[in-house]
């Protein structure tokens, strides 16, 4: 992963923000900044943090990918009912763009889960950037298991769920993953999006484009610790047994600030069922 902390000084912001008023495109203003020396990546996300809060400020949309999963809370309803479920609107963010959500699964749904699961947990492996495969990994120190898309009745139910909540087909998610963190293990602050720098990430884009969006079901609440942590923005979701986290990224850029990681379980156990949702078909 590529960090940048670009300065983006108020002299440079409001340069930014003349530009686009002026209705030049971001194309032809990212131009003029590599023209006077700003490094690309830098440049890029200098462009798209101004922007983005400067849309934001003016109450705008913002303009991304076309079609991102997305619940529906243009009313600001406080549930969302889902083939008779009902699912609580518990908060919501636009930069990163976050939601958590209370009752995504019933308790029993989680409990079934956990016992479909439990035999099949693995020590989790991250994927290598340069070949697209995966390895053992000491920033995650969880153990997990896919299930296939539609293994099984449960995943079939909590798939239709998932897709009708966040308006995302259901043939582009990935199968459920499962993951077990006991006393001291982490998942480490990372992105989701696979980043196109690596060599690897071809191979793993021709499964269905990039990853645009991520749920977190939780399925089970640990004593403590194990909350799902936001570092960008200093924001910590608590696990609570059927409830969920969902974030969405439209470019595989850290400017999207959906860096996240799961916090060290401090005591008990904290089970997790992640959705990974690609911008085509999975396959
Ligand atoms: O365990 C968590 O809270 C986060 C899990 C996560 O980041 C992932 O599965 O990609
Ligand atoms: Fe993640």
């Amino acid at each position: 992963m590529t960090t940048i902390s670009p300065s983006i000084t108020p002299e440079l912001r409001n340069w930014i923000v003349a530009q686009a008023e002026a209705g030049f495109p971001p194309e032809e203003v990212l131009a003029a900044m590599r023209n006077s020396g700003w490094p690309e990546e830098v440049a890029i996300e200098a462009l798209e943090v101004t922007l983005t809060e400067h849309l934001q400020a003016k109450g705008k949309p913002i303009p991304g990918r076309q079609g991102m999963p997305e619940p529906s809370l243009s009313d600001s309803p406080s549930t969302i009912v889902v083939d008779g479920h009902e699912i609580r609107v518990l908060m919501s963010m636009a930069l990163p763009r976050v939601v958590v959500f209370g009752g995504v699964l019933t308790h029993a749904e989680c409990d079934e889960l956990v016992a479909l699961s439990r035999q099949r947990l693995t020590r989790s492996e991250t994927v290598v950037n340069e070949t697209g495969g995966s390895e053992v990994n000491t920033a995650r120190t969880s153990e997990g298991m896919f299930f296939t898309r539609g293994e099984n009745p449960l995943c079939q139910r909590i798939e239709r769920r998932i897709a009708a909540l966040l308006n995302w087909p259901m043939q582009n998610g990935e199968g459920l993953q499962v993951l077990r963190y006991r006393p001291g293990a982490e998942y480490k602050p990372h992105h989701d999006y696979f980043d196109p720098v690596h060599s690897g990430t071809p191979t793993i884009l021709s499964r269905g484009g990039q990853r645009v969006g991520t749920l977190v079901m939780y399925l089970n609440t640990p004593e403590k610790g194990g909350g799902t942590t936001f570092p960008d923005v200093g924001v910590e979701v608590a696990p609570i047994k059927g409830n969920a986290v969902f974030f969405s990224y439209h470019a595989p850029h850290p400017s999207t600030k959906t860096l996240h990681g799961g916090a060290p379980v401090i005591a008990g156990e904290k089970w997790v069922a992640t959705k990974w949702l690609r911008e085509r078909e999975f396959h």
